[in-house]
């Protein structure tokens, strides 16, 4: 199940009907996919190979293709974080950065959780808890950061137009810098 927490309040969302309007009000993308099309070898593996990552790929192909065909993205990956990942807290510390990308951020849980907190359209910041089977994109130039959940791992599969418009930008617009 998905929820969404308003930061700086106690509202929760956890009707999925409200979730899915919330995040549609929002311009954010949210679906989700067929988790159970995942190989059972692959079910909250951590430690993954390239072999096992293509598997990943081509488990999902057919909504991969589509999402693609729809929206013009190019490429995809899988990146996995676990306390098996070198430099985990690295890459945490820069994922926990607020920053915001030219391109809209795709991304699918394929095992795991993960929140994106994300800049609403009033300012405040929303919490996106995920699960696995679910998809979302960040509209790009949106300001957000991302964190794992309790159990500190996830698999995702990022999708994305280019290389270039993925790059995190982590300073703010002169003019959204307020005196
Ligand atoms: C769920 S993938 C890890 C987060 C990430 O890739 C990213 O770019 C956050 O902004
Ligand atoms: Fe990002
Ligand atoms: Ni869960």
């Amino acid at each position: 199940m998905t929820v969404i927490k308003i930061q700086g309040t106690n509202e929760v969302i956890d009707n999925q009907e409200e979730v899915i309007q919330f995040l549609q009000d929002q311009d954010v993308i949210y679906e989700q996919w067929n988790i159970e099309k995942l190989p059972v070898n692959l079910h909250e593996k951590f430690d993954l190979s390239s072999e096992e990552k293509d598997e990943i790929l081509n488990a999902f192909d057919d909504e991969i293709k589509d999402i693609s065909e729809r929206r013009g993205y190019k490429a995809q990956d899988v990146i996995s974080l676990s306390d098996l990942t070198p430099n985990l807290d690295q890459l945490l510390q820069n994922f926990n950065r607020e920053h915001h990308h030219t391109d809209d951020e795709v991304r699918f849980i394929v095992s795991g959780h993960g929140v994106f907190v994300i800049q609403g359209k009033d300012g405040v910041f929303f919490e996106v808890h995920l699960n696995p089977g679910d998809l979302i994109s960040v509209p790009e130039n949106i300001r957000h950061y991302f964190t794992l959940s309790e159990d500190k791992k996830v698999v995702a599969v990022r999708i994305f137009v280019t290389q270039e418009g993925w790059v995190p930008i982590y300073k703010k617009e002169e003019s959204e810098i307020k005196a």
